[in-house]
């Protein structure tokens, strides 16, 4: 084991220790951040000390962490992280840390109380401390991979399935179901699966989720667990450790300036998250799709394969933006009106807390779930494309964004908007999602 930052000291003598929690984000930026964002949040709400157990090359994303927080929260780490770095790795990853792990938590001169940790990594719960299983994604997510925990019998079927326990008994294509339910008695389907079962054993959960936008399947996961212990403390996007404007780079200064003179809500953003890449024929017809659209946009192409000659045929009203965009400070610009999505649950979050409708195209994971709630149980939201693989039809995508954007997407555009207060409302002191953030430190404190 390497420590990369002291242990918290233990405080001068007759007083008493600080709670200590050992926070172990899964090392993948979607899942790292929310987590970083609530280990903030904890440390701005209760007089905590925090041990996070991070890879050595995701040290830097700690830096804003321990800049606010330089007394009370600390890096470890262990050799053999460095070795994880597919999700299979990991979830199988308890046979090489867990004795590292529990040996430096029994020699701690103030041993942690509670352990925090990202609900792939279901073993933890093992440790022989509380666990809180934290959830960068949604209850409704949680609500769908508890359902089916016990249920690998219903894939021998190629129907739609109906979720007949859960409210509203939503009905889904196997094929839309999230990746991480179980899909046959395999040895990786049956891992995810135990893993399932340890998360729904835990303590506690923490989800970047709020009670206005999934209250009913925060309750569900409640009355599943038989406990109160289920606390939904999002947006955790709103703290901003370092996801505003802050960077000040040509492009991205560009980009902002270009923002300020366009007209309000005029402006459609597209990115799809930290990792889908779109191929090279899904490129030319959402390119045609925005020509034809006639819409303004701002598009986030990481290495996706632009069409030659694109960029100088909307020249003045789209702009193509090559890198990491400054999502967050994009989607609160007045001159954004849509965003174009693939629902990642960080992405889902962003936008509600901005109060910007969802222009759909989900594409994997959990996105389908996303979009459902976002567009039938909440409608803040379109369908424009669904599949990670499809090719869109550019005369309808083009048409759908215009109408969207335009008049059609009025009544969206608005419930859009009163979610984005209410969603504010609840971070702001005596708000809900406030509220239960001061339970868990709470929680915590008394453990
Ligand atoms: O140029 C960029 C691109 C992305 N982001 C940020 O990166 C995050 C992207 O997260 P998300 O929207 O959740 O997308 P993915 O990176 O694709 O997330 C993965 O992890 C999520 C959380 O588990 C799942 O919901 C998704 O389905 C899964 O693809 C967001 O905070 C964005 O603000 C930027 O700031 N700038």
């Amino acid at each position: 084991m390497t420590r990369v930052m002291p242990p918290p000291l233990p405080e001068t003598e007759g007083k008493s220790l600080k709670p200590h929690i050992m926070v172990f984000p899964y090392p993948a930026q979607g899942h790292l951040l929310p987590l970083l964002d609530l280990t903030h949040q904890l440390c701005l709400h209760g007089d905590i000390a925090v041990s996070i157990i991070v890879k050595p090359k995701n040290l830097p994303y700690l830096s804003p962490l321990l800049t606010a927080h330089p007394s009370a929260v600390s890096a470890v780490t262990f050799p053999s992280l460095r070795v994880l770095h597919s999700l299979l790795a990991l979830k199988t990853s308890k046979t090489s840390l867990r004795e590292p792990i529990v040996n430096w938590l029994s020699s701690h001169p103030n041993p942690p109380v509670a352990i925090i940790s990202d609900f792939f990594l279901g073993w933890t719960k093992d440790l022989g401390i509380p666990r809180f299983a934290f959830f960068n994604s949604g209850a409704f997510l949680a609500s769908i991979l508890h359902f089916f925990s016990d249920k690998l019998h219903l894939f021998e079927s190629t129907e739609p399935v109906c979720l007949s326990d859960l409210p509203r008994s939503p009905v889904f294509k196997i094929e839309h179901l999230p990746s991480l339910v179980p899909q046959s008695p395999s040895l990786q389907d049956l891992e995810s699966q135990r893993d399932t079962m340890m998360n729904f054993s835990s303590y506690g959960f923490v989800f970047n989720s709020c009670q206005c936008l999934e209250g009913e399947y925060l309750d569900y996961v409640k009355l599943k667990t038989d406990h109160t212990r289920v606390f939904g403390v999002g947006p955790l996007s709103l703290v901003g450790l370092g996801k505003g404007n802050s960077d000040s780079s040509v492009d991205v200064k560009a980009l902002m300036s270009w923002l300020d003179g366009c007209l309000d809500g005029s402006v459609l953003y597209i990115c799809f998250g930290s990792q889908k890449v779109l191929t090279k024929d899904q490129c030319d017809a959402l390119a045609l799709a925005l020509e034809k659209s006639m819409t303004r946009f701002v598009w986030v192409a990481k290495s996706d394969p632009i069409p030659n000659g694109f960029k100088d045929r909307v020249v003045g009203r789209g702009m193509v933006f090559r890198g990491w965009a400054p999502q967050v400070a994009v989607l609160s610009h007045v001159a954004v009106g849509g965003f174009l999505s693939h629902c990642g649950w960080n992405s889902v979050m962003e936008a509600v807390a901005s109060g910007t409708m969802i222009l759909a195209w989900p594409m994997g994971a959990d996105q389908f779930v996303d979009a459902r709630l976002l567009v039938e149980h909440k409608g803040v939201a379109v369908i424009v494309c669904e599949g990670g693989d499809t090719v869109p039809n550019t005369n309808e995508l083009g048409r759908v964004v215009a109408e969207t954007m335009g008049e059609c997407g009025r009544n969206v555009r608005g419930r859009a908007k009163e979610m984005g207060q209410t969603v504010l409302a609840t971070t702001k002191a005596g708000g809900i999602s406030d509220t239960d953030l001061e339970r868990l430190v709470i929680e915590l404190s008394c453990l």
